[in-house]
């Protein structure tokens, strides 16, 4: 079998608060600069991963337990204070709807940018340029500036440029909560057929009976740490009992 993640051991923590008082920020210059003005939070504590070419994985959890955190670090948008991530194979997916998009260029180029950006050569780009378009629904707007699409429109085409790259692994966050009903039914019939290649799945999602219908495996998190992880149907009932 071959590894298409690796997360080892990783560490990410967050500044909360820069600013301080000048009544805090004079005690701390009186007392020599000891200690750390800013306020910090631990979002991903060791957390360590293994995940398996083709595997179906969902990460579940409460709001706040790192599940985008560590989905953004499978995806290199963020890098671990501590730790290693290494992934196999061309990254692709959905994490937040417009990453990647400039607001000030149309559709049309967008489609250009966002698929350089995830490793699509033009000519790749040129020859899926029409199914992109059609699988986005996005009609007569590819030619509008983005900044007047609506979010779902975001969606749309973000998810169309993705899907397009023939990714080996594919990263799916909550986000397909903003599509209308018909185009999240024809996301999730994609998503299912990517599993059906073989390629490798990892979905943040609520809800629990979509990703026990996509994922084989689940990923429980709980203030930054993996508290669970097996068979999707035990991570889900687990869940559901610590609700
Ligand atoms: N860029 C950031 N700066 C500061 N704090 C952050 C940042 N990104 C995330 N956090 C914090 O890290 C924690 C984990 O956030 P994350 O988005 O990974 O949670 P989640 O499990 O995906 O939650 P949800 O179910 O609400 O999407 C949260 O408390 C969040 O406020």
């Amino acid at each position: 079998m071959t590894t298409a993640i690796e997360v080892k051991t990783v560490n990410k923590e967050f500044v909360l608060r820069h600013t301080r008082s000048i009544k805090e920020a004079l005690v701390w210059l009186i007392r020599g600069r000891k200690g750390d003005l800013s306020e910090k939070f631990h979002a991903l504590k060791d957390v360590s991963l293994d995940v398996q070419q083709g595997e179906t994985v969902a990460l579940l959890g409460f709001n706040g337990s790192g599940k985008s955190t560590l989905l953004k670090h499978i995806s290199g948008v963020m890098i671990p204070d501590s730790g290693t991530v290494q992934t196999r194979g061309r990254v692709a997916g959905l994490i937040e709807v417009g990453a990647g998009f400039h607001h000030d260029l149309s559709g049309r180029d967008n489609v250009y940018l966002n698929g350089a950006i995830l490793g699509m050569t033009e000519t790749e780009i040129d020859e899926r340029f029409d199914s992109i378009i059609e699988f986005a629904e996005i009609g007569q707007f590819i030619d509008t500036e983005v900044k007047f699409y609506s979010s779902g429109m975001y969606l749309r085409l973000a998810f169309s440029v993705a899907v397009h790259t023939d990714p080996e692994v594919f990263l799916v966050d909550e986000i397909l909560a903003v599509g209308d009903e018909p185009f999240q039914r024809k996301c999730i019939a994609k998503i299912k057929e990517l599993a059906a290649d073989g390629k490798t799945l990892v979905v943040v999602s609520h809800d629990l009976d979509l990703v026990a219908k996509i994922c084989e495996r689940g990923v429980l998190m709980d203030h930054g740490q993996v508290i669970f992880d097996g068979p999707i149907d035990d991570a889900v009932d687990q869940f559901r009992q610590n609700s």
